[in-house]
C-alpha cells in the first residue's frame, strides 16, 4: 500500500464516521459536501471526522482510488465505504442511512 493510501487507510479505520469533503463541517465549499454534511446532521450522526481534501492533493487523488469511486465526497462508516451525497440522500430517504449510523462500534 502507498504511503497516501495507508493514510487514508488509518483515517476511515480510526473513527466510525469519517466525511471526505471540499472544505470543512463548519463551510463547506461545493454544494454536494455541503449536502452530505446537512444529510449527516439529519441523522443526528454525531461526532464526525471530516477530512478537507482541498488542502491535500494527494488525498483528493488518492481517496478516488482508494474506493474506486471518482468523486467527493465520500462518506465511511465502521471502516467501510457508503457512497457520494447521491446514495447518501438515497439511503436517508430509506431510513438506511440512519440505521448504517445505529451499527456498529
Ligand atoms: N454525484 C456526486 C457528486 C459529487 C461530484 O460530482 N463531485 C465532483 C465535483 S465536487 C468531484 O469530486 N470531482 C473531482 C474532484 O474535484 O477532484 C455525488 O453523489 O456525490
Ligand atoms: S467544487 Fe464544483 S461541483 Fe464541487
Amino acid at each position: 500500500m502507498s504511503d497516501v493510501q495507508q493514510r487514508i487507510d488509518d483515517l476511515v479505520k480510526g473513527h466510525k464516521v469519517v466525511l471526505f469533503m471540499k472544505g470543512t463541517a463548519q463551510f463547506p465549499q461545493c454544494g454536494f459536501s455541503g449536502r452530505a454534511m446537512q444529510i449527516l446532521k439529519a441523522c443526528n450522526a454525531g461526532e464526525v471526522t471530516t477530512v478537507n481534501v482541498l488542502e491535500d492533493e494527494g488525498i483528493r487523488q488518492g481517496i478516488k482510488e482508494y474506493a474506486n469511486w471518482p468523486t467527493i465526497p465520500q462518506l465511511y462508516i465502521n471502516g467501510e465505504f457508503v457512497g457520494g451525497s447521491d446514495i447518501m440522500m438515497e439511503m436517508y430517504q430509506a431510513g438506511e442511512l440512519q440505521q448504517v449510523l445505529a451499527g456498529g462500534q
